[in-house]
């Protein structure tokens, strides 16, 4: 690490002290040049909390908005709707980074200042992408940044600066795009106490306690009808809000995670109330200067690409897209047919398989036992998360492709005879449905036009399962 690099994390780690922050039984360390900083086991922690962060030191929407000097202009945008909560937190990383004195400027300060995700790609990179749904995700992407940018953004940043005396100094895309970086590679959704969001919520509640408190010693003991009192503005106790927590997102992603992270609304885990903490999830005590990896959530490569900028080798969480290539239709038999029959039935055209449940070719080796092996993997729901989870999808249990796929590489695997049986079956299916949906005494229609077409939709596909074969589809 160069020593220009050495004191920003010494800056950064006194401003954290300062701001609540316990570190009890981790460091922050340099790892390499890949993967930036990391978070690493110091000391053994007989209760596993090794990192307690105050939820006052997130920055949130919220705390944008009771910016002083931020605030009420962020606030009236807000209320207008030219801006969301994302975006908020967006410019307000864009303008910190700027403005000079930040409060947040030893944790701004030691942030990646170039990240790995495709947007940062040069062309030339970008190239090797070409083709991918990846390729296409980045370009659209991009261009919404760059108008979103030119369209607001630039304005307000420009706007926040100059109420804060810093008229001079220029801003231009790339700080929002880090922005934007920063914001989805570091963003957790924070179950956070509604007591903390809404204390005003919080303060009412407690009246409304104290006044069925006080109504109750009031009435007489005979009286037994008298009802508590009604009013309760508490409808839960959860809020869920996007944020950044400085010292946590210093954790870099395991599939296999040593730790998770938690919030502590009384301060019972943590001896902090409000907060969030990191806590081992290992059986055994961490070895000093072991790196603490939690997970980000079940991801495949390309969401980790495009959302952190890193890949994992023989990463199990891997997804593939499977597809028939719509060009490949005009070069089939019957294609005018077919085509029609596809677009009859709504055709799924590419799924998108668990790598894993490849292994075995296109169809599951042993059915039986697969089948016990996917139900536990179908089940199984990722409990740590960095910004979601992902739960298996149904069709693992039955199939390597879902139904519904299945159903159009039948469609396009028709032979002569089939497509012939397929149009007159369909014919009579029209005709029949149409007959019974039709009131004759008062000329309405009986069944909705989406019953109908379920029908006509549902016999295609008892019609279609009965063809096994179907074509070799291809996998990007
Ligand atoms: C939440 S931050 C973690 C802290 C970060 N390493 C830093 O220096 O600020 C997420 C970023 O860390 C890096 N990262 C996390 N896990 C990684 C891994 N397993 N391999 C490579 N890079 C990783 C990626 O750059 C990712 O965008």
């Amino acid at each position: 690490m160069a020593s220009s690099e050495e004191a920003k994390l010494e800056t950064f780690m006194q401003w954290l002290q300062a701001n609540g922050v316990e570190l009890r039984g981790c460091k922050i360390k340099w790892c390499d040049s890949k993967r930036g900083f990391g978070i690493f086991s110091d000391k053994d922690v007989s209760d596993g909390v090794m990192l307690v962060v105050p939820l006052d030191l997130a920055i949130t929407p919220m705390r944008v908005l009771q910016d002083p000097l931020l605030g009420p202009a962020c606030r009236a945008m807000f209320e207008e709707g030219d801006v969301d909560d994302r975006l908020l937190m967006m410019l307000l990383l864009t303008v910190e980074r700027l403005r000079k004195n930040s409060l947040w400027k030893p944790y701004l300060d030691i942030l990646p200042t170039t990240f790995g995700n495709p947007l940062w790609f040069s062309d030339d990179e970008l190239q090797e992408l070409r083709g991918t749904t990846l390729y296409r995700a980045t370009e659209l992407q991009k261009k919404s940044l760059l108008s979103l940018y030119e369209s607001k953004v630039k304005d307000i940043v420009k706007k926040l600066l100059t109420l804060d005396g810093n008229s001079e100094i220029e801003v231009c895309f790339e700080d929002f795009l880090w922005a934007n970086s920063v914001f989805w590679s570091r963003a957790l959704n924070i179950p956070m106490p509604r007591s903390y969001v809404f204390p005003e919520m919080q303060d009412a509640h407690d009246i409304c306690i104290r006044e069925a408190d006080e109504k109750r010693s009031h009435v007489k003991k005979s009286d037994n009808q008298t009802k508590e009192g009604t009013c309760n503005p508490m409808t839960g106790d959860t809020v869920w809000v996007e944020g950044l927590v400085p010292g946590i997102d210093f954790c870099n992603h395991d599939p296999k995670p040593i730790a998770t992270w938690e919030v502590d609304g009384t301060g019972l885990a943590s001896g902090v109330p409000f907060s969030m903490y990191l806590i081992s999830a290992a059986q055994s005590p961490l070895q000093i200067d072991q790196e603490i990896y939690i997970s980000y959530g079940n991801k495949g490569n390309e969401e980790l690409l495009y959302l952190y900028g890193f890949v994992i080798d023989d990463n199990t969480d891997d997804y593939l897209m499977v597809h028939y290539p719509a060009e490949a239709i005009n070069t089939i038999s019957f294609s005018e047919s077919k085509t029609q029959l596809l677009e009859v039935q709504k055709a799924e055209m590419r799924c998108l398989l668990p790598k894993t449940s490849l292994d075995n070719g296109f169809f599951p080796l042993n059915t039986q036992n697969s089948e016990e092996n996917n139900k536990s993997k179908a089940d199984k729901v990722c409990n740590y998360s960095w910004s979601g989870q992902r739960k298996m999808p149904s069709y693992v249990n039955k199939l390597v492709f879902p139904e519904k796929f299945m159903t159009t590489l039948r469609t396009i695997a028709m032979q002569e005879d089939e497509v012939f049986k397929v149009s007159s079956m369909l014919e009579e299916v029209q005709y029949t449905t149409f007959y019974f949906s039709y009131f004759p005494w008062n000329d309405r229609l009986l069944a909705p036009a989406f019953v109908t077409e379920t029908i006509f939709y549902l016999s295609l596909v008892s019609f279609l399962s009965r063809f096994s074969t179907f074509p070799t589809p291809s996998i990007s």
